[in-house]
């Protein structure tokens, strides 16, 4: 126990009957969280929609959990968005966020919840962090203006997990996913991420033989993804191997340009015109490659390749994109 977080905990395996929440079990990351502890034999897995419960409502959260008495939470559930989304709604990535987080995890410390894991994002780092990106690079520099609303809310809650486990002692842990791409993703054409956009728009080109689609920006911004399915597993391993104050990286440990990635999105779809950019649109940060020597060292490294993983989601995408999200 260090004078500065007051916990002692050894992690281990979990109680594959306890009553375990997935706050946001209908997202990309929830649901592939869901989909993990069922096949791991979580028995006891609650989840609620928006619909049932907006995690906003601090009454509605705090009978929940009097109701359901979690004994492990896995908080995935926020409003989440591409760069556009989170440079034009910053109150609303600010306000949601920090209210949501703030309802689950004072609700989880009332009904002291064992283990929660808050989920942040690698836009908590400074814009200019040195690569690959340390977790103590946390607070050292400006942040990326599209997303600093978003970020903010992020280290709202990364303090705050820290400060349960320095007051109260209880063992929560965070991890921060770099961009994370899969089944269940949004493939809204302008409030996505990169991957899914890229996804819905050269299939759509494809099948009707356009001869050039338009992505954002320069294409020379560098990112690192995950697949989902890898950071499932790096959520249930981490809760079974790791307790410590300071939040984990979850990535992959290599990047590409955007334009690389236009070119590998092409490929899986059959695209074969040509590619321009729309420089008007932000390009964001410039490079945001985690240094994932934390999760390496707890034992944990991904299993899908980018290539693989981006056939498997065009096939999901192609499957379901008649769905609400597709
Ligand atoms: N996608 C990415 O590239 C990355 C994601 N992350 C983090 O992972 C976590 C999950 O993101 P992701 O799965 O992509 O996001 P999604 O948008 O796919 O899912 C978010 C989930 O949160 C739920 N939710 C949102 N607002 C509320 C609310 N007011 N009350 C109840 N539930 C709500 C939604 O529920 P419903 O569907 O029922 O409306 C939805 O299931 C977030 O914390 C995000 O910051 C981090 C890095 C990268
Ligand atoms: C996960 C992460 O997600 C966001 O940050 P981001 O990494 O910049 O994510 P993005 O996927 O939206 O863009 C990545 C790059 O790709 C380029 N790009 C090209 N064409 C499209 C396109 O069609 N859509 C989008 N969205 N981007 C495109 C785009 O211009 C940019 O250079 C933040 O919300 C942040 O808060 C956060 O946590």
């Amino acid at each position: 126990m260090s004078a500065i977080d007051g916990v002692d905990y050894t992690p281990g395996p979990l109680d594959r009957d306890a009553v375990t929440y997935v706050a946001g079990h209908r997202g990309l990351v929830g649901s592939a969280v869901w989909r993990r502890l069922g096949s791991a034999g979580f028995t006891r897995l609650v989840g609620r929609t928006s619909a049932e419960l907006d995690l906003k409502d601090r009454e509605g959260v705090f009978s929940f959990f009097a109701e359901t008495k979690p004994r492990y939470v896995v908080l995935a559930a926020a409003k989440v968005g591409g760069i556009l989304a989170n440079n034009t709604y910053p109150v609303d990535f600010l306000s949601d966020n920090v209210r949501i987080q703030v309802n689950v995890l004072d609700a989880a410390l009332k009904y002291e919840v064992e283990r929660v894991l808050f989920l942040g994002s690698s836009c908590i780092y400074p814009k200019f962090a040195e690569q690959p990106i340390r977790e103590d690079s946390l607070l050292t520099g400006h942040l990326e203006p599209t997303n600093d609303a978003y970020a903010i809310a992020k280290i709202a809650g990364i303090l705050h997990v820290q400060a349960v486990r320095r007051q109260y002692g209880l063992p929560w842990i965070s991890a921060m996913p770099t961009n994370l791409y899969g089944p269940g993703d949004n493939f809204d054409p302008t409030g996505s991420h990169v991957m899914p956009a890229m996804i819905r728009r050269y299939d759509q080109a494809a099948a009707e033989g356009a001869p050039v689609v338009t992505n954002w920006g320069s294409g020379s911004p560098r990112r690192e993804f995950l697949h989902v399915d890898d950071m499932a597993a790096a959520c249930l391993h981490l809760l079974e191997h790791y307790d410590g104050p300071g939040q984990v990286n979850v990535g992959t440990g290599t990047d590409v340009t955007i334009k690389e990635l236009a070119g590998i999105v092409a490929d899986a779809v059959g695209y074969r015109g040509s590619i321009e950019w729309d420089t008007s649109k932000p390009d964001g940060t410039p490079r945001k490659l985690l240094d994932v020597s934390t999760l390496k060292g707890s034992g944990w490294s991904p299993q899908i390749n980018l290539e693989d993983g981006v056939r498997a989601t065009v096939d999901w995408y192609r499957t379901h994109r008649s769905d609400r999200r597709g």
